[in-house]
Parts: structure tokens; C-alpha cells; sequence
């Protein structure tokens, strides 16, 4: 298990991190999120023993995880960490770079471990191909296939799809999150993509202001987002009479008191998302098709959140 206990960093003056407190078990899932600069790489590369905390400790099990001030090797072996800097060699193979902390001694299993590797983020026909002549999201992919090559008991994985397209990611997601779950790796994502958290992570943990501000299951936090900020990670919301209201949350009837005027329709595929004036400012509604631009529609809040 993970113990992150009581720690706060400052790289100068101001604290970027205080009092973060939360622990991590075997095998579990948990993303981070917050808004750019909240500090989520910061609290990974702490984690990883690159940083040393101000104040607070760190442990995996019994083992205290320590930063450079008493280490001189950064990292441990029970635990991988994928940056948004790959750190690749780049004059040597795919596989090669995939099996560069494997053994030797067992070659046939190297060469097994490797195939099963390059099959987890779909790399298998360019095996032989040099690290330096990939796309950036190939070199993610060969990154992410490298730090779970050992088997780490932890992964810490800052974005890690965010340079794989959109053709890619859906499967890549799938494959690395639930190999993650079936060899029991516990993982910590920093991410800003919902799509990373919903449907793979146990939990979610909250950043802004230097802070955890919420620490609970992606359900929990989507159904009762209690604060603009975690709405908004979810999609587009409003804020009517103090309430949270999702878009997909209102919808259109014959009468109601909230009448509104359509201002611009947005096709988003499975829905149109519509954008209405009420009271001078902006509501945001889902609907079926688009609507015309000043028409008058009453909208009804519907209270089940999906
Ligand atoms: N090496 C550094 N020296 C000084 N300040 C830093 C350093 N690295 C990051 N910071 C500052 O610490 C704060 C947190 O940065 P961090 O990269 O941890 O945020 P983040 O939430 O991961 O952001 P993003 O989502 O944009 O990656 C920012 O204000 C950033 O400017």
C-alpha cells in the first residue's frame, strides 16, 4: 500500500502542495485531477522519491520513499514512472527498448514477455523499427510498454495518452488499464481527460488551491459534484438557483418558469448541445436536434443525473 502522509512541497516561496493525505492499496486505480498548475506532476514525481517533501512522509508497505536529498539513484524497483518526457534510447528497436531492464539469461521468456508487451499498446509491427523514427504517441506507447515490462507493484503515469490520437487511445486505454487490474499494479494517473477516470478509476482525487479537495469514487463525485470546478470535469453544467444542473439534466416542455432564448446549437454527435440566454446569461441544455437561433423553449430540470 501507498501511504502519502501529511506532505507539503514548495519548490521557492509558495507551497505548491499542503497537508496531502491519502493512501493507495494494492492493485487500486486512482486518477488525479485539477486544473493545470495545480500541482498533480508535482505530487507524482514526490511520490517517485524525484522531489523531497518540505514536510510530511512517503511509503510503499513499510519501505519509506525517500528524494534525492538521501538518495542518490532516483527511484525504486517496486515502483515505474512514465513523465511526459519519454526517456527513450533512441538509436536502438522498439523491442529493444521495451526489454532494456529484462534479463538476458532467460532469452525465449525475454523474447515472450516482449511480444506480449508490444501486443498490450498494439506495437507489434514496427518491433524492429528504431525509437527515433516514431510518431510521438508511437514513443508513448513504447514508454508505457517499458514501465511495465519488470512488473512494478505501482505505476505513476503523468497524461499518458496525451499524445495518441483519438483512433488509438480508446483501445490503448483498455488494454494497459485492465492488464494494470489483472496483474493487481496499483496506478496513479494524473490526467485531464475524463475519459482516462470514468469507467477505470476506484477513486478520484481533487486538487485546487495546493489541496485535496475531494477524494471519492468517479460516481460518487459525478452524481454530487458539490463544487463548479469538479462539474466541470465531467461536461457542461450550469449553476441554477445555487444547484449544479448538467446539460444532459434539462430538458425541454410545453411550460415551466424557466424559459429560455436559444442563442447557438452545437452538434456533438450523440446529442445537440444547445446554448440559451436566461435572465442575461448563458444556460446549457442537451437536446435532440438543433433549435433555431431566438426561439423561446421552457426547460425542466430532471433530477436522475444520467
Ligand atoms: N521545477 C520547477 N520549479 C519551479 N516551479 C515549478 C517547477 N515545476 C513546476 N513548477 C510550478 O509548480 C506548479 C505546479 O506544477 P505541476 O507541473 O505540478 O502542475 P500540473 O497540475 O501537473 O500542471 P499540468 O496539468 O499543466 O501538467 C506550477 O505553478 C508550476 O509553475
Amino acid at each position: 500500500m501507498l501511504s502519502v502522509k501529511n506532505i507539503s512541497f514548495k519548490y521557492s516561496k509558495d507551497f505548491i502542495l499542503k497537508d496531502i493525505d491519502f493512501t493507495v492499496k494494492k492493485g487500486e486505480h486512482i486518477s488525479i485531477i485539477g486544473e493545470s498548475g495545480s500541482g498533480k506532476s508535482t505530487l507524482l514525481k514526490l511520490i517517485y522519491g524525484e522531489l523531497d517533501c518540505t514536510k510530511g512522509q512517503l511509503f510503499w508497505n513499510t519501505t519509506e520513499i525517500l528524494g534525492p536529498k538521501y538518495n542518490l539513484v532516483v527511484g525504486y524497483p517496486f515502483m515505474k514512472y512514465v513523465s511526459q518526457e519519454f526517456d527513450l534510447m533512441p538509436f536502438t528497436s522498439v523491442e529493444e527498448n521495451i526489454g532494456a531492464f529484462l534479463s538476458n539469461f532467460f532469452p525465449e521468456e525475454k523474447k515472450e514477455r516482449v511480444n506480449e508487451l508490444l501486443e498490450v499498446v498494439e506495437l507489434n509491427d514496427f518491433a524492429k523499427t528504431k525509437v527515433k523514427l516514431l510518431s510521438g504517441g508511437q514513443k508513448q506507447r513504447v514508454a508505457l510498454a517499458r514501465a511495465i515490462a519488470k512488473q512494478p507493484e505501482i505505476l505513476l503515469l503523468d497524461e499518458p495518452f496525451s499524445h495518441i490520437d483519438n483512433f488509438k487511445k480508446q483501445s490503448l486505454r483498455r488494454n494497459l488499464f485492465n492488464y494494470l487490474k489483472a496483474k493487481n499494479i496499483a496506478c496513479v494517473v494524473a490526467t485531464h481527460d475524463k475519459e482516462d477516470v470514468l469507467g477505470y478509476a476506484d477513486r478520484i482525487l481533487v486538487l485546487n488551491d495546493s489541496k485535496i479537495v475531494a477524494n471519492n469514487t468517479p460516481e460518487a463525485l459525478f452524481k454530487n459534484p458539490k463544487e463548479p470546478l469538479i462539474a466541470s470535469f465531467f461536461g457542461e453544467f450550469n449553476t441554477i438557483g445555487g444547484q449544479i444542473i448538467y446539460a444532459h439534466q434539462l430538458k425541454v416542455v410545453e411550460n415551466s418558469k424557466l424559459n429560455v432564448t436559444v442563442k447557438q446549437s452545437y452538434f456533438k454527435g450523440t446529442h445537440v448541445l444547445i446554448e440559451a440566454i436566461y435572465n442575461g446569461s448563458s444556460v446549457f441544455f442537451n437536446h435532440h436536434t438543433k433549435l433555431e437561433k431566438r426561439a423561446n423553449v421552457c426547460l425542466e430540470v430532471v433530477t436522475r443525473p444520467y
